[in-house]
């Protein structure tokens, strides 16, 4: 029987990231490639008539998979019956800014769209908030939105996970898919904490921990962890834009894992609201190591944290619990 198809909503459609990703969705990159979608994308009005080229455009790619687009600048109509939003609407950093100094314009943004998403948008509908600062426009949203329940709304810290994954394959000359359980915790910003310490990576003789295979710890402390924490930064100095087809793909397997679950023994990371789990205050939206089953993540639990990590998981806390002063006092 033909699957109903899944109303999945872009805000910022019409800017770098919207471009890249609303192909991938309409191929079925993110939710399978037999499940039917419906786009909805929202941009603001002056970037109205680039969101129309968009819609000719994704008309003219006939997707086999894509049985309607809906392209609007009105917030409501937008987040009519969604069941995923994907938030990438707001002000990109530009060189030589760090993510929180775009906190004034974008929280302000994602207040006012917790409100449609709250009314309209389909029971249960997966947030995943794209735009920075990423962590903290989710917890302006979760605030804004109390009817949506707080596992549903998440951030994005997958691309910080793949480029982490990509920076061992590439120390190791090993493919990509051979490395795993990376973690990426804290914050999406030049705070957060790669951690190498659970990570396996297949080798001809069975998995071996990443540590034992690299066996150089020099490395894995200092400049492996720099180079993912200013991955986005090393991106807009070569670009003069942010990084945006990575940043549509990792937002594709952040939904694709979260919907269809994650591969048996792997993890990977995303941005939720904290529990208490290793002791990183509740009332944050923290990165934390998940896995995924049925439609819902669950925070892997026990892993053993050194005292080099567990300086590195406050440091980035401690940084949200700023942030999250910050963005109070613009709203007021
Ligand atoms: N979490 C992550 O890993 C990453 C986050 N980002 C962030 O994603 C965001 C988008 O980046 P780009 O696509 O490169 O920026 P962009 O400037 O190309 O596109 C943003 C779009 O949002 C639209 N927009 C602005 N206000 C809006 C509103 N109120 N409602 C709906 N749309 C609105 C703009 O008109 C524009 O079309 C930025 O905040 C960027 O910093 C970027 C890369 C990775
Ligand atoms: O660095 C930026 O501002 C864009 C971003 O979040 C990233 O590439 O990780």
């Amino acid at each position: 029987m033909a699957k109903n198809p899944v109303r999945v909503l872009v805000t910022g459609a019409a800017g770098q990231i919207g471009y890249a990703i609303v192909p991938m969705i309409a191929r079925g990159v993110m939710l399978g490639p037999h499940q039917p979608v419906i786009l909805h994308m929202l941009d603001i009005e002056p970037a109205a008539e680039a969101l129309n080229g968009v819609r000719m455009e994704l008309i003219d790619a006939a997707f086999p998979l894509l049985k309607g687009v809906v392209a609007t600048t009105d917030v409501e109509e937008a987040c009519k019956d969604v069941n995923i939003a994907v938030m990438v609407g707001g002000f990109p950093r530009k060189e030589g800014m760090e993510r929180k100094d775009v906190m004034s314009k974008n929280v302000s943004i994602y207040k006012a769209q917790a409100s449609a998403l709250e009314k309209h948008a389909a029971p249960n509908c997966k947030v995943l908030v794209v735009a920075n600062p990423a962590n903290t426009n989710a917890l302006i949203l979760k605030e804004f939105s109390p009817s949506i329940p707080e596992k549903n709304i998440t951030c994005l810290t997958r691309l910080d996970h793949n480029r982490a994954l990509g920076q061992i394959s590439g120390r190791l000359n090993v493919h990509v898919s051979d490395v795993k359980n990376v973690i990426i915790w804290g914050n999406h910003s030049s705070t957060q904490y790669p951690d190498v310490n659970h990570a396996t990576v297949t080798t001809s003789s069975g998995e071996k921990p990443v540590r034992e295979v690299v066996a150089d710890d020099q490395w894995l402390n200092s400049e492996f962890i720099t180079t993912v924490q200013q991955r986005g930064a090393a991106i807009i100095k070569a670009r003069k834009l942010s990084s945006a087809l990575s940043a549509a793909s990792a937002a594709c397997d952040h939904i694709r894992d979260w919907v269809l679950g994650t591969p048996k023994g792997s993890w990977v990371s995303m941005g939720v609201y904290s529990d208490g789990s290793y002791g990183i205050p509740e009332g944050l939206i923290y990165s934390f190591p998940v896995t995924c089953e049925k439609g819902e993540w669950s925070i892997v639990k026990g892993l053993k944290i050194d005292e080099f990590s567990r300086a590195k998981m406050d440091a980035t806390a401690k940084e949200l619990i700023e942030e999250k002063s910050l963005a109070k006092s613009c709203l007021n």
